[in-house]
This record gives structure tokens, C-alpha cells and sequence, in this order.
């Protein structure tokens, strides 16, 4: 399991392993050490190397004072260049690189960068050392200034321990502008930081220097980067003997006159990814769409505006609903305000005065609510049109049954869930939150996916690839979770293995087709091969 931590949880971590019996100047020397060993490996023969270490005025500069020393001791020639570190006597690294007699150079001795730009169109590496989990504001002045000299296309390979500098290490921003670095060596763990964009995109390519840190406290906190690992065993089975009937029916209320697209993605998503048998309910306008699955069965519901579903599909619905083992609601739904009130329904979230419920149950003196009671609905995907419609209710968040749904909101649909004109900037934790008050796993998609779930667990997907980002990708998504759902997955693992297989899939996509031109429906076909690379 690969541990994604914020500052707070790292600089707990390295207190529990000073508790343990480690050292801080041990624990430096464990990073800088593997820091050095990627620098070495990326800089091949390092004889006749030049290096240039910018170092900062905390530890982050301390671990470049002990990668300057290691890589100068394989044979690289080091120059050293400080931004706001005084020397100390105590310093015992950069007393180890005088020792040695490494070149430095004072930031402060260097107003225009010229010395700077000299030793930078000099290198070869250029490892960044400024400023690492510590940064704390957006980055201006002088240290704007150095940050410009390493500006591309023109520039050495950078290399950035822990975090580019600049980059916040909690949320991925970065205000006042960061290194753009070649690779980033994170150091112990990799900072959630990393992960969040820009920072993502800032970092390069992503290493470990390994730290010894306690593993008992490493099991109980802090988030998990979704791997094959991760998911692989939770891929259902397939026995032989199995029927279709062993792998689930999934029902798919999704489409509208408008996008009759979305509900057979959904649908083909939910299949593709082994659930029994898929049945699409809707109006005409979405019946005609399935066509395109002769595999899908089909509940005609009555319609309301534009072809959508309005609220006289729900006894028909109701009725259906007891033979499904998941649902997948809301995709090219519309947002309609027969199709509103249908949901609101459908999910027993009428208004507390004309209807009285208890969880999923409704009073059963009204004759309204005879005709329409609503069973208990299987594990939910609740999706795009389908949010969106359930953020216009008031309290929705605290009338809605806890533990049923998975939310799959793309960053608006968040928005308007949580009922912000913008986004916190820390997305790790406004899911987490979010998934905790509302009782619900919540997939918060983006170029990087995080899955929460109300106990507190959490896991990213670094998954960027342009080739997503193209309409219909998202409904496809949700059928895959619907599909895994079925199957007999808990809702945060259903999200996550679908998270998982939706990104492998895509990976397969930009592998043939490249960053652009790939349709949503590409995916499907790559779903079962995705699988199959995994199983
Ligand atoms: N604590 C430990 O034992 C270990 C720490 N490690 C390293 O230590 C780093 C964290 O060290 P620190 O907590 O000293 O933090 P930093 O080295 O990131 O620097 C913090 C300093 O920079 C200043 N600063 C922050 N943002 C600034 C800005 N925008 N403009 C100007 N100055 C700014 C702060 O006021 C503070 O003086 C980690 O990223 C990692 O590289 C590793 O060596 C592993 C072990
Ligand atoms: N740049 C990107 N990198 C990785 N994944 C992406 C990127 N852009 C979009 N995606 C993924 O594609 C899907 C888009 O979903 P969504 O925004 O709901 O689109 P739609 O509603 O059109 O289907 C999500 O799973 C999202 O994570
Ligand atoms: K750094």
C-alpha cells in the first residue's frame, strides 16, 4: 500500500520514528542518501558532471547539503548555491560539503541571477533544494527570481527533493508560481501535493527516497494511491459454472431526448465490466438509444418533459427495482422539473411537510404514497443530471438514507453539491469531508480521481490522460461502478476498481489513438481487456 500523506501527518510520522529511536539528522541523511542514489542513476557516468544544489533555508536545503556531498563523492563536480541560509556551525552537512571544498554562492551576493544563469546553462542536474513541505505562501522576490532561471525549454534535467519548490504540499497549488521539475524524489512518503494539480504536472515524474518510518503507524492514517495492487484482488470472480444471473442486474435510469448517448454508455459500461445482465429504463427517446446493446433489456417508463423520466414512472420503477442489485441514476438524465420531482421521489426526499418518511419508508396513511412507496433502493451510482437535481433539495444531505450511494461528481457537479461558488483548494479533504457528512462514497473526478468513503478511508487515482477528456467518459464511469456494484462490491470498492479499470481502459485508448480524438465509447471495448490485464 502506498501511503499519500499531508504535512501534519508527515511531520506526526517522523516524531512517532524520533520516538522509535530514530534522529532527525539520521532521518536527513536516510533521504538525502536515496534522493542522491536517483540523481546518480539519472546522471549515468557521474565523473565530469556538473551539479548545481540550491539550497533553502530548512531542512529541505539540508537534505540537498547531503545529496550535494554524496553526489560529489561519486565523482560529480557540485556547486552550491543558498537562498536565505545562513552557515552555522551546527549546519553538520554543509560543514561535511566545505570539508570538500564545494563551490557556493550566495543568493544574496548574486542580485541579478548572473552568477545563477551561469551555473545553470553550466549543468547537467540541477537539484532543487529550496524549499520543500515547509512552503508556506506564494513565492515572490528573489526567490521568484531564481525559480525563473529555471524556466524551460533551455534548462539541465531538474530534479526536485520532496516538492517542487513553490508547490503547496497539502493542496497542489501554487500561487506564486514553482520550479517545474524533470522528476520530483519525494522523501518518506509522496505529499498529497504531488498528486493535486498543478502540482501533479509541476513534479515530473514521481520517485521515493525510502525513510524508515513505524509501520504501525503508517496501517492506520492517511490516504492510499489506488494501484493494481490495491484492486486486483477485488476483481469478482468468474467460476465456470457461474450464470448470468451469479453476476447481478444492474438497472440504468439514465438519458433524455437530449442525450440519449449517455444512457447507452452507462449501460455498455455496466456490462462490460461482467455485470449479468443490464436493463435500461426510460421514455422512448432513451429506449431507441439501447439499439445500440441488443444485449440490454429494456423498462419502458412514462415520460415527462423532453422524453426524460417524470413522476408517473415511479410506480413502474418501483415495482422493477426489487429485482436489481445496483442502479446507475442520473446520467443525460436532465434536469427537468417533472424529472426533478421524480427523483426527489425516487429517493423519498419529498418535502418534510407534505410527506412524512422514515429512512426509505413512507407514510403509509397517505394513498400517495401507497401507489408510489419506494422500496429500498440497491446500491446507487448517483450520477451527473442525477446530482445536479439533488442539489436543488433543500437538506437533501440529511434526509437521504446514509451508506446507499456512490456520488461521482465531476468538480461542478461538486460545487453545486456542497453549494460553493468555488472549490476549497484542498480536494482530498473536501471529498473526504464531503464523504463523511453525507454518509456516502463520494468519486471526485478530475485528471486525479479521489475516492472517499464516510469511514474515513480514502484513495487516489493518478490517472491524467488527456484522451479522457472528452464527453460521455464520465456516463461510462458510472455504469462501471454500477456494473461492479452489481457483482456484489462494497460501494468503495466498486468505485474504486471502477475508478481503476475507467483509467486502464483510457490508457489503452491513448495508447492507439493518442491524446486526442478518442470517443467515450472507445473505452468499452477496453474494459474487459483492462480486466484481463489485472486479473
Ligand atoms: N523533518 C525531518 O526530519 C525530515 C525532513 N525532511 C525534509 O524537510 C523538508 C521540510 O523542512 P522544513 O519544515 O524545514 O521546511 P522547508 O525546508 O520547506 O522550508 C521552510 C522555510 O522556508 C520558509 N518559507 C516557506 N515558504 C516560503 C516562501 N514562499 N517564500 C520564502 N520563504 C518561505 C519558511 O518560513 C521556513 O523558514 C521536507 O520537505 C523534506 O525535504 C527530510 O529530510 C526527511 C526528514
Ligand atoms: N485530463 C484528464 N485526465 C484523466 N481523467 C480525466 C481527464 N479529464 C477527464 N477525465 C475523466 O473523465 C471522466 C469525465 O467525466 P465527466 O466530467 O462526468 O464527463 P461526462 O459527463 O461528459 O461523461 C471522469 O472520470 C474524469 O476523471
Ligand atoms: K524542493
Amino acid at each position: 500500500m502506498q501511503k499519500i500523506v499531508t504535512q501534519t501527518e508527515m511531520y506526526a510520522l517522523e516524531h512517532a520514528a524520533v520516538a522509535h529511536g530514530a534522529t532527525w539528522e539520521g532521518l536527513m541523511e536516510q533521504a538525502g542518501w536515496g534522493v542522491a542514489q536517483v540523481a546518480l542513476a539519472r546522471l549515468g557516468d557521474p565523473k565530469g558532471r556538473r551539479v548545481v544544489v540550491l539550497v533553502g533555508p530548512g531542512n529541505n536545503g539540508g537534505d540537498g547539503l547531503v545529496v550535494a556531498r554524496h553526489v560529489h563523492d561519486a565523482g560529480a563536480q557540485v556547486a552550491l548555491y543558498f537562498w536565505r541560509r545562513q552557515f552555522a556551525p551546527s549546519d553538520a552537512n554543509w560543514q561535511r560539503c566545505r570539508t570538500r571544498g564545494l563551490a557556493e554562492t550566495m543568493a544574496a551576493d548574486d542580485p541579478t541571477q548572473t552568477s545563477l544563469r551561469k551555473l545553470v546553462a553550466e549543468a547537467d542536474l540541477v537539484v532543487d533544494a529550496l524549499l520543500g513541505m515547509g512552503t508556506s505562501r506564494p513565492v515572490e522576490g528573489p526567490l521568484a527570481a531564481i525559480i525563473a532561471t529555471l524556466q524551460p525549454p533551455r534548462r539541465p534535467l531538474v530534479l526536485a527533493i520532496d516538492l517542487p519548490s513553490g508547490v503547496d504540499a497539502g493542496t497542489g497549488a501554487a500561487p506564486g508560481g514553482a520550479v517545474c521539475a524533470d522528476l520530483t524524489v519525494a522523501t518518506g512518503l509522496p505529499k498529497r501535493g504531488l498528486l493535486l494539480y498543478p502540482g501533479r504536472r509541476l513534479a515530473g515524474t514521481l520517485e521515493l527516497a525510502i525513510l524508515e518510518l513505524p509501520h504501525d503507524y503508517l496501517e492506520t492514517t492517511m490516504s492510499d494511491l489506488l494501484r493494481a495492487a490495491e484492486v486486483q484482488p477485488l476483481l469478482p470472480a468468474r467460476p465456470p459454472d457461474a450464470h448470468k444471473g451469479s453476476f447481478g442486474k444492474v438497472l440504468v435510469l439514465a438519458g433524455s431526448l437530449h442525450f440519449p448517448g449517455a444512457a447507452y454508455l452507462a449501460c455498455a459500461g455496466a456490462a462490460r465490466v461482467g455485470a449479468g445482465l443490464v436493463t435500461l429504463a426510460g421514455g422512448r427517446a432513451v429506449l431507441g438509444s439501447a439499439m445500440r446493446l441488443p444485449e440490454a433489456t429494456l423498462l419502458p417508463l412514462a415520460e415527462g418533459d423532453w422524453g426524460a423520466v417524470g413522476p408517473g414512472a415511479l410506480a413502474e420503477l418501483n415495482k422493477a427495482l426489487p429485482n436489481y442489485q445496483a442502479l446507475v441514476l442520473g446520467p443525460g438524465m436532465g434536469q427537468g422539473e417533472a424529472t426533478g420531482e421524480f427523483l426527489q421521489r425516487l429517493l423519498g426526499l419529498e418535502t418534510p411537510k407534505s410527506r412524512v418518511r422514515v429512512g426509505f419508508l413512507i407514510d403509509s396513511n397517505s394513498d400517495e404514497a401507497t401507489e408510489n412507496a419506494a422500496p429500498d433502493l440497491p446500491p446507487t451510482v448517483l450520477d451527473a443530471d442525477g446530482l445536479n437535481l439533488l442539489a436543488k433539495i433543500e437538506e437533501w444531505h440529511e434526509r437521504l438514507p446514509r451508506e446507499r450511494f456512490v456520488f461521482t461528481p465531476h468538480p461542478g457537479e461538486m460545487r453545486r453539491l456542497l453549494g460553493v461558488e468555488q472549490l476549497p483548494a484542498d480536494l482530498v479533504a473536501t471529498a473526504c469531508e464531503a464523504a463523511k457528512r453525507w454518509g456516502q462514497v463520494v468519486v471526485l473526478k478530475g485528471a486525479t480521481t479521489i475516492i472517499a468513503s464516510p469511514d474515513g478511508r480514502n484513495r487516489i487515482h493518478d490517472g491524467a490522460n488527456p484522451a479522457l477528456a472528452t464527453a460521455g467518459t464520465g456516463d461510462v464511469l458510472a455504469g462501471v461502478i454500477g456494473g461492479l456494484l452489481a457483482q456484489g462490491l462494497a460501494p468503495y470498492d466498486a468505485a474504486s476498481l471502477g475508478v481503476f479499470l475507467h483509467g486502464a481502459a483510457a490508457a489503452r485508448v491513448r495508447a492507439t489513438l493518442g491524446d486526442a480524438g478518442a470517443l467515450a465509447s472507445d473505452l468499452l471495448p477496453e474494459l474487459p481487456r483492462a480486466m484481463l490485464e489485472l486479473r
